[in-house]
């Protein structure tokens, strides 16, 4: 279970976010500027907050980001244009890129998960936007960090790749019990891979429910008032 009770102040927006996240898929949502990117920064230690964040019962509020036990995707910018497809899924597991045979093997692994065996010599700049995307959720597996946190990392991609890869970490997720936690401005796309939504508003979290109840007729109130849906 991740355990959360972060309080963040930016200028004028007071967030204070308690919530507690089992494995499986999370999706976050809500309205611009409500609060969501500011909750996964505080999580990825990138924003200093106060309060606590534990995983398994263990804080890692105090905890520099590489050493909490997560990995973030964000919208793009997430690989080194410097290196190879292989580098920049190599430098995950071992900064200085010097690999033994099992590290290496487990590359290789990652890379035949995302079906990017074929381009693991190509830089990011020959790459389609969801290639590297994927390149960055190779990374991500090669970590095995228990959780993983999603900014909109497929927002710029068409309908059917978007698909594509919400499945593919929905898989993952899955195979590997990992406690993904997925930023998302699409209802549509909660329902997709299913688990939890969760509503921020106002930097709270308002609402916890199973996605499913997005698409039931007895929606809570206060997803049918941030969907703009009149729920009789
Ligand atoms: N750099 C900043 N300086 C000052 N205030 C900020 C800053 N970033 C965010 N905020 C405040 O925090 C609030 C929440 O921002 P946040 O980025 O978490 O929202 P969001 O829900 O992720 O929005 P979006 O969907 O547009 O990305 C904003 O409305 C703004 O008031």
């Amino acid at each position: 279970m991740l355990e959360i009770d972060l309080q963040y102040d930016w200028e004028q927006f007071h967030a204070a976010y308690e919530v507690s996240i089992s494995p499986g898929m999370t999706t976050l949502l809500g309205a611009s500027g409500e609060g969501k990117s500011t909750l996964l920064h505080l999580l990825g230690g990138y924003l200093k907050g106060r309060g606590s964040v534990s995983y398994l019962g263990e804080d890692f509020s105090k905890s520099a980001p590489f050493e909490r036990p997560i990995s973030t995707l964000f919208q793009s910018d997430n690989l080194f244009p410097q290196l190879t497809v292989w580098q920049n899924v190599a430098i995950g597991l071992e900064p200085s890129m010097r690999l033994t045979d099992e590290q290496r093997g487990k590359v290789a692994w990652a890379l035949e998960q995302t079906q990017l065996i074929a381009k693991q010599d190509q830089y990011p700049q020959a790459l389609s936007g969801g290639q590297a995307q994927r390149v960055a959720i190779a990374r991500a597996l090669v970590r095995k960090k228990p959780i993983l946190l999603l900014d909109e990392p497929f927002s710029a991609l068409d309908p059917m790749l978007r698909e594509e890869m919400l499945n593919l970490v929905n898989t993952v997720t899955q195979q590997f019990q990992l406690t993904t936690v997925l930023v998302s401005h699409l209802p549509a796309e909660a329902l997709q891979v299913g688990g939890q939504v969760m509503l921020i508003a106002g930097g709270r979290v308002v609402a916890h429910e199973e996605a499913s109840v997005l698409a039931s007729d007895l929606l809570p109130e206060t997803f049918s008032r941030y969907l703009g849906v009149v729920n009789d």
